[in-house]
């Protein structure tokens, strides 16, 4: 009879597992199926296609200058009907040299952005704020009632009073700041004054100027904060006036670095910042050799910035830069913080070639870090250890029960797709974190592994468990199993004997 049992119960267990190598494939099949759903359903979103709702470029045309002339600089003032002047809804607040003019007019390549062509100086300059709004909306595109207007005026970034005079007329405007490498917009700044100064003097010598160095240092070779090409580059100092006015998710910060070398990506940004549809595409911009920066093209031509756009710089001696990053490296740090951004070049880019920039590098928050990773590695792996626990609990019962699909879905589904889900969670939360530049990837990367570490180490302490990612445990089933079929067959016996004597006590019952 044993024998008999013990043959059945292994039947019933390759049944068992049978029917769960059955229901872990279908598992995975519809695990990556809907990953490569989500997958195509991101890049409809997010990539460069957009299949639904895609405007016609072709039906949008700008009301007041056509393309072509805008290209070929012989814009003239049109007055297309049903177009009217309407005050900014964006506006490009600086920095200056950060490249704002170059982000204006890829921004304007969209059709459902209008931008002025001038910069307007009407938040940081008394005498035109004095003339009013209707002075400042004379000063706008015509634009259809469905177009955003946008100006760029980079003054506005270091003005004391724009920010409070920008809010006062819409507070819910949105605003983008640019930004570059503080030390070359430090350059770009000296380099443009140089040039206009040499202009206004009939081209005198480059060298009639004071040099980059006898500028940016005082007598006592300290960086001369006087400066105001050294001021301008200390964004720390002008940011949280803005903030002050407006909320964060208001101002979007565009990297001025990333512009020059990958502007499509740059722009898909301020696309999504503005809620716009994402029309540009990577073919709108096109590298030209002979300006050494990238140029815009769309259905009507081809359109480079002018020549006072990527002038040549002065060279400046690596002594000098290195002492300038030292400079900028705090204030860099605190807008990082306060921007809650995280530009590669900002904080910690420019100094691997540096050796003696190393040691004075600022380590933000190392402790609260330290901190929040040992809090992080703990709850973790204790949220794991109790799921697992919960699940091996669920997965007895289920045997106990001998329910062979309840017992499949303890033991290999359930567990599978919270592996799955806890992977698809971490990946998309780490991918939005690069996105969002919160983090960089060598951040995400570390996080990954570290993650992979302490999951191993979690596993590897729990003596129910071993590493074969199978969540079975055949000795226990067994067990499970022969004293469950022991207990029936104990019933059994039970239950025929009771019978025998019920059956024998009746028919005493009817004799007597
Ligand atoms: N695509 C493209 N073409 C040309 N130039 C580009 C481009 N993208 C960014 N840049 C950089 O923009 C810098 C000028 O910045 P701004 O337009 O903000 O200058 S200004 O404040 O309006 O004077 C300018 O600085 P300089 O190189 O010092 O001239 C450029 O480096």
């Amino acid at each position: 009879m044993d024998r008999s049992k013990t043959v059945h119960l292994t039947v019933k267990n390759n049944v068992t597992e049978r029917a769960c190598v059955a229901w872990r494939k279908r598992f995975w099949k519809l695990a990556f199926a809907s990953l490569f759903l989500c997958g195509i359903i991101s890049y409809i979103h997010w990539g460069d296609v957009q299949v639904f709702g895609r405007p016609n470029v072709c039906s949008l045309t700008d009301p007041e200058v056509s393309d072509s002339a805008l290209l070929n600089g012989t814009a003239r003032r049109i007055h297309v009907k049903g177009t009217s002047r309407h005050l900014p809804s964006i506006i490009i607040i600086g920095a200056k040299k950060c490249g704002t003019r170059a982000l204006l007019e890829m921004m304007n390549l969209h059709p459902r952005i209008r931008r002025t062509t001038r910069e307007v100086h009407f938040f940081d300059r008394d005498v035109n704020y004095l003339n009013g709004l209707p002075w400042y909306r004379k000063r706008m595109p015509f634009s259809f009632p469905d177009q955003l207007t946008v100006e760029k005026t980079p003054g506005y970034f270091v003005s004391p009073e724009a920010p409070v005079r920008i809010r006062a007329m819409n507070k819910d405007v949105k605003l983008l700041l640019i930004v570059r490498d503080p030390v070359i917009r430090t350059i770009s700044d000296y380099t443009q004054v140089v040039m206009t100064r040499n202009q206004d003097e009939n081209d005198q010598a480059e060298d009639s100027f004071p040099q980059f160095e006898d500028m940016v240092f005082d007598v006592n070779g300290e960086v001369d904060t006087s400066y105001k090409a050294v001021r301008t580059s200390i964004y720390a100092r002008f940011f949280p006036t803005w903030l002050e006015y407006f909320k964060r998710e208001q101002i979007h910060v565009v990297d001025g670095e990333n512009l020059v070398t990958n502007p499509f990506e740059e722009m898909r940004r301020v696309e999504i910042f503005l809620g716009v549809e994402r029309i540009l595409k990577p073919s709108n911009f096109w590298f030209s050799e002979e300006k050494g920066f990238y140029c815009l093209r769309n259905e009507n031509g081809d359109k480079c910035l002018g020549p006072s756009k990527g002038r040549k710089h002065p060279n400046v001696s690596k002594e000098v830069v290195s002492k300038l990053r030292v400079f900028y490296s705090p204030f860099n740090v605190n807008f990082s913080k306060l921007a809650d951004i995280n530009f590669t070049w900002l904080v910690s880019g420019f100094y691997c070639d540096d050796e003696h920039l190393k040691e004075t590098a600022v380590v933000p928050n190392t402790i609260s870090d330290v901190v929040l990773l040992v809090v992080s590695i703990c709850s973790s792996s204790l949220l794991w250890y109790t799921v697992e626990k919960i699940m091996m609990r669920y997965a007895a019962v289920a045997d106990e029960e001998s329910s062979e699909r309840f017992s499949c879905l303890w033991r290999a589904i359930w567990p599978r797709l919270v592996c799955f889900l806890s992977i698809v969670w971490a990946v998309v939360c780490g991918g939005s974190r690069i996105k969002d530049r919160r983090h960089h990837w060598w951040d995400v990367l570390t996080g990954a592994v570290l993650g992979f570490v302490v999951a191993f180490f979690t596993i590897y302490v729990d003596p129910h468990r071993s590493w074969s990612h199978e969540y079975e445990y055949p000795q226990k089933s067994e067990e499970v199993y022969k004293e469950l079929s022991r207990k029936k067959t104990d019933d059994k016996r039970r239950n025929e004997k009771e019978l025998k004597l019920i059956a024998s006590s009746s028919s005493n019952l009817v004799c007597s």
